[in-house]
């Protein structure tokens, strides 16, 4: 469903005659339908310029990204709110100004229209087990984990076939993220979306994840079955298991 073939992004401009490192270099690989994949790797690695090309906010200069077998851009442009993004910052996420009713409904009213708004918005919180109380609220007003389950109840709104995940669940507390994940893992089996989970942390992806990319410095080092973990070679991937308790 989304191919990614030979990706490389430099954000510098050549100076002096040589041109800037690459952030991400010949990064390749595919994701089916259905898919839940996680992509794990160091702060500065390139996960989140990755997720960025993928869902059309930064342009693809080396490469291609492919959805259904058109250009990304091409592809948002015809299937408007089908890729959804949950972002680690769900504060700058939020508007401020807005209430929770109004920030899960931005995206139905604007792809979708306003027809049954009150009861679709009823519906997600459900979804993401918030009491409809909430809807009234402003983000200041909720926790971390509720603030980031609105952004969750957003993203899903319009039924995306794609949800990236960028550290989402990276900003809570271990107890709380246990929670998101419960919520992710529910949704990944009843909503038939193809997930892609980007994270530091090996474990939260072991958790959520039937597939594990390992980003290392721009590159992808390994890509394995979760099963299958035991199996990986590359010294990077080997360090970041070791760390995981047994
Ligand atoms: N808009 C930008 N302009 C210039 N450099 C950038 C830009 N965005 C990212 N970079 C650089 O690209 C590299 C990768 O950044 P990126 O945010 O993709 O990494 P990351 O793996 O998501 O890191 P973290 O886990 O800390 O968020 C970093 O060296 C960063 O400084």
């Amino acid at each position: 469903m989304l191919e990614v073939k030979e990706v490389s992004k430099s954000y510098m401009k050549k100076w002096r005659g040589k041109s800037g490192k690459d952030v991400l270099s010949g990064i390749t690989f595919t994701l089916e339908r259905g898919d839940c994949v996680g992509l794990v790797g160091e702060s500065g690695s390139g996960k989140s310029t990755l997720s960025r090309l993928l869902v059309g906010l930064e342009k693809v200069e080396k490469g291609s990204i492919q959805i259904e077998g058109e250009k990304v851009a091409n592809w948002i442009r015809k299937n408007k709110g089908k890729i959804g993004i949950v972002f680690q910052d769900y504060t700058s996420s939020a508007n401020p100004r807005f209430r929770v009713k109004e920030i899960i409904g931005e995206f139905l009213q604007a792809f979708g229209g306003n027809k049954a708004l009150d009861e679709k918005i009823a519906q997600l919180l459900e979804t993401v087990e918030l009491p409809l109380s909430v809807a009234e609220r402003y983000p200041h007003e909720l926790s971390g984990g509720q603030l980031q389950r609105v952004c969750i109840a957003r993203a899903i709104s319009t039924k995306p076939q794609i949800l990236v995940l960028d550290e989402a669940v990276s900003s809570l507390d271990v107890s709380i993220q246990a929670q998101i994940l419960e919520l992710l893992n529910n949704l990944k089996k009843t909503m038939n979306m193809t997930i892609l989970f980007i994270s530091h942390d090996i474990q939260v992806v072991t958790h959520l994840c039937d597939k594990i990319m390992f980003l290392h410095k721009g590159k992808i080092v390994e890509n394995i079955a979760t099963t299958k973990l035991k199996n990986v070679q590359h010294p990077y991937a080997k360090t970041l298991l070791g760390t995981v308790p047994q």
